[in-house]
């Protein structure tokens, strides 16, 4: 290992990663440990600018443990998913040398060796914004990196599948395949880029994470009772994916909006009629949600051809993705018009992201909001103040990076610990 004598080298890395949208989604599994699904998906990342996890991995011969914080507070890595993940990362890690520092470790030493890990979500966590996707695709990446593991993105996809699913799309920028695969061990159950984030820029996505009391279901235990009580999920995974599958690659491909937003809308609800035929029923969406679905419904059905499509995941937040930025403007109009802010709540903190697309839509302060006119195609004009917690204005974004700007590290370089 160090051949300095003292030991006392700390060795770091620190990643960032980006969260994903499914829009084709996953809901269910057929192995259960091994994450393996019951049908392919598809997802769009989302631009790390304003949704992602950085995470800070280090390596010494003075750790004691294996140890794990998150936002600042320490967690038990003991968890089985946690545990799957480090065994697979370890049993690919390879040999390493720096010179300059004088520490090699050899393939052999990384079974020894104790890790401690560093992360922070740039936005909330457990909120229904799939961290979880973004927190373990960047726990894989980075120890893949410090470990020099030499396996590509897709490889290293299924070992971030055994952390959580849908995180092994979050390994890829743009737009992300997970192929289901047939193989027993699941090692061709990984994720593929269909295209990166640059081939349809004109995206652009806004998420309303609207006010919710209740406890949710999580997806790990909701998906488990679908497949045990549902026929219509049973119907979908074997009729009706491998068909929207074809169609959605297609549409990408040839940045074709409204089979995209057919597919994307058609898939969304499909997933949550699964969801109210699961036994007993699970129910994500809110009258918020709803409401959402309505405005956007009658607002894509006014036009030539659709503006915005919809998505919701395990939860009640919506995520639209717009045509362009001119229809995104027009979106946010709509939404500030139904979900205006609570009084005690500054524009700023109300709509965060990508604030320009405000600019577009003429709203400069909170006076614009109350002045919007009612949509057109609407005739209720009745207004649901607060209960939109706040928007993120996002677009497609890129996969993974290391970031080698030391003073971004999550661990005091010297000691290991948070800093
Ligand atoms: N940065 C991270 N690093 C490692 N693990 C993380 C990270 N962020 C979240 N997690 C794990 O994911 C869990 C939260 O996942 P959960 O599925 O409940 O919420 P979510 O992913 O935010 O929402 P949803 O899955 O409904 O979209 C955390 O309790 C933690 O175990
Ligand atoms: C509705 C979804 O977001 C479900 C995500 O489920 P998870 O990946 O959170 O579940 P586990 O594999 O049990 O960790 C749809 C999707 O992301 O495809």
């Amino acid at each position: 290992m160090g051949e300095n004598g003292f030991e006392k080298w700390v060795l770091t890395v620190t990643a960032q990663t980006p969260t994903n949208i499914a829009v084709i989604k996953y809901w269910g599994k057929r192995d259960e440990t091994l994450i393996l699904p019951i049908n392919d998906s598809i997802s769009v990342t989302l631009d790390p600018n304003h949704l992602c996890t950085t995470t800070t991995v280090a390596v010494s011969p003075s750790f004691e443990q294996d140890r794990m914080w998150l936002n600042g507070k320490e967690l038990s890595l003991s968890q089985g998913r946690y545990q799957s993940v480090l065994r697979e990362i370890r049993s690919r890690a390879t040999d390493f040398e720096d010179k300059e520092k004088n520490i090699k470790i050899t393939k052999k030493d990384w079974g020894k060796l104790h890790l401690h890990i560093a992360s922070y979500n740039n936005f909330p966590t457990a909120a229904g914004l799939a961290s979880s996707a973004a927190g373990l695709a960047c726990f894989v990446f980075a120890l893949a990196k410090l470990m020099n593991v030499k396996e590509d993105e897709s490889k290293l996809s299924a070992i971030a599948r055994q952390g959580s699913g849908s995180a092994c799309r979050s390994l890829f920028g743009g737009f992300v395949k997970w192929i289901m695969g047939k193989d027993e061990d699941g090692s061709d159950s990984v994720a593929v880029q269909l295209a990166d984030e640059k081939h349809w820029d004109d995206l652009v996505i806004i998420i309303a994470v609207v006010s919710s009391r209740q406890k949710e279901t999580s997806s790990t235990s909701g998906m488990r009772e679908s497949v045990e009580t549902s026929l219509l999920l049973q119907h979908r995974a074997k009729e009706v994916v491998p068909e929207r599958i074809k169609q959605m690659e297609e549409a990408i491909a040839s940045r074709d909006f409204a089979s995209f937003t057919q597919l994307t809308c058609a898939d969304s609800n499909q997933f949550h009629a699964v969801c109210l035929d699961t036994c007993p029923p699970i129910f994500y969406m809110n009258d918020t949600s709803h409401r959402i679905i309505s405005c956007v419904e009658k607002w894509n059905r006014s036009e030539e051809t659709p503006q915005v499509a919809y998505t919701f995941d395990a939860g009640p937040n919506a995520v639209m993705i717009a045509r362009d930025r001119k229809s995104a403007a027009q979106l946010l109009q709509r939404l500030l018009f139904y979900f205006p802010p609570n009084s005690d709540i500054d524009l700023n903190s109300y709509i965060l992201g990508d604030k320009s697309i405000l600019q577009g839509a003429g709203i400069h302060g909170k006076n614009d909001i109350e002045a919007l006119p009612t949509p057109p195609e609407m005739k209720d004009a009745q207004k649901y103040r607060g209960d939109v917690s706040y928007f993120i204005c996002t677009r497609p974004g890129r996969g993974p990076v290391v970031i080698s700007d030391v003073s971004q590290s999550l661990l005091n370089p010297e000691t290991g610990l948070p800093k």
